[in-house]
């Protein structure tokens, strides 16, 4: 029998102004040039909040407050099985200035471009949630 482990992955979905932080996945990585939120795989024992937080300052340098869990995701991708925590999250003080920030190749996205943007499979119903709560309304 083959049984994969299931890695539990800690993702930030920072918001400030109705805009998200998004990077792109390097050549190195699976799911290569695909848009993503910063996240990663959870210490053991670590909660997925704390590591969605954790990832964020080591990917962008930017120190953020989970606010609340949007989404978790179970999803099989040819390289592993992955539950996707996506952890609403804000800047913590002092706000960012787009111009200023070195966010470590991550920018921020307005929602109403996420649309455009090429994310891995799993992320659908996250990105279909981010247009209906931060688009038009
Ligand atoms: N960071 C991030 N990962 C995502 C997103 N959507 C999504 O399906 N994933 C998947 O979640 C997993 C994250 O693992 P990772 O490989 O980036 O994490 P890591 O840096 O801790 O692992 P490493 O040991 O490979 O360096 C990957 O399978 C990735 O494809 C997303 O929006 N952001």
């Amino acid at each position: 029998m083959n049984e994969r482990k299931t890695n539990r992955i800690g993702i930030a979905v920072v918001e400030h102004q109705r805009q998200f932080l998004i990077g792109v996945r390097d050549a190195s990585s699976t799911l290569a040039g695909y848009h993503e939120f910063p996240g990663g795989k959870c210490e053991p024992g670590e909660a997925s909040d704390i590591c969605a937080a954790r990832e964020c300052r080591e990917e962008t340098g930017l120190d953020v407050q989970p606010l609340k869990e949007l989404l978790y995701i179970e999803h099989a991708y040819e390289h592993a099985d992955v539950l996707l925590h996506f952890w609403l999250c804000a800047p913590i003080q002092p706000a960012p200035d787009r111009d200023a920030q070195n966010l470590q190749g991550f920018c921020w996205i307005p929602a109403s471009e996420l649309s455009g943007l090429k994310f891995p499979e799993a992320n659908a119903p996250l990105i279909d949630l981010l247009i209906d709560t931060y688009v038009g309304s």
